[in-house]
């Protein structure tokens, strides 16, 4: 469990990025912080692994404030996949995947031998872990990002924008891949991202913030989609959007559903 408390960031040059924030996110469960550019997202998935520290507030993690933990063990002990991956580039796509576990101790021949098993678990043939980053697709750095993410098997994974640098298709199989992860793996997500629809696939609760981080609405995608709190959320998430506009149509005897285009989106179950 994540938990912010009254957490504020005023940066050196006077911007207060978050403003007062409070927000619990449950374990085992995947929340989307979603807004426009400079509303705070990244400033508040920082603070979790103290690669940013609050101005006022806490920040607790499983009920320990994270000013408590030496920093170097917290960042260990939580995943971080970042947009591009954030790969190193000298270094073969399996000692990217084994570092942090051999930087903790554990050997090599092990760290590498798990670091293979997670290329896989990620959708990567193992037979990759010997090329450098630059040798693979953006999609591919993308999910060897996932599994070093994954390498110190945290309970936590932080994601910042992490599928923000591939095309739309490529995007949608990510995220069918980190949905089929999440579903085996159960971490507790914290996924930033300015993209709503992601938010709404991906997250059991989404976020969606003003600047200064300031919350508009928190909910289910179902919730927010069917009450959004005010015009800010629904010109935000395009509620009246035609795609998400659905109505039933009686079709020689079934019912059809089409969106405000027209188009048919799916067939009634009986
Ligand atoms: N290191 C910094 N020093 C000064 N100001 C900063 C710093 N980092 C962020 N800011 C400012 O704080 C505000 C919030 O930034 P943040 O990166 O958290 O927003 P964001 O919602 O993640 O934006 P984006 O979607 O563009 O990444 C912005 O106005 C930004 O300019």
């Amino acid at each position: 469990m994540i938990e912010y408390r009254s957490v504020t960031k005023t940066y050196p040059g006077g911007t207060t990025a978050v403003d007062e924030f409070d927000l619990t996110i449950p374990a085992h469960r995947t929340v989307a912080l979603v807004g426009s550019s400079g509303s705070g997202k990244t400033t508040l998935l920082r603070m979790v692994n103290r690669m940013v520290e609050p101005t006022s507030g806490t920040v607790l993690v499983d009920g320990q404030d994270v000013r408590d933990v030496d920093r170097v063990a917290l960042r260990r002990s939580i995943g971080y996949v970042m947009q591009a991956g954030g790969l190193l580039p000298h270094r073969t796509v399996v000692d990217n995947v084994a570092t942090v576990p051999v930087l903790s101790g554990v050997p090599r021949r092990r760290a590498r031998l798990q670091a293979l098993e997670l290329l896989e678990r990620v959708g990567l043939d193992p037979a990759l872990g010997r090329r450098y980053p630059g040798q693979l697709s953006g999609g591919q750095q993308q999910r060897v990002g996932v599994a070093r993410a994954l390498a110190a098997d945290p309970q936590v994974l932080l994601m910042d924008e992490p599928f923000g640098a591939v095309d739309p298709i490529v995007r949608r199989e990510l995220q069918d891949e980190l949905r089929r992860l999440q579903a085996e793996l159960g971490k507790t997500v914290v996924l930033v991202t300015h993209d709503v629809d992601e938010a709404f696939r991906l997250a059991d609760q989404v976020v969606i913030l003003r600047a200064g981080a300031r919350v508009a609405q928190a909910g289910t995608p179902a919730q927010i989609l069917a009450h959004p709190a005010d015009d800010f959320v629904r010109a935000f998430v395009g509620a009246d959007r035609a795609e998400r506009t659905l109505s039933t149509r009686d079709v020689r005897g079934r019912q059809v559903l089409v969106d405000g285009h027209g188009h048919l989106a799916g067939v009634l179950a009986p």
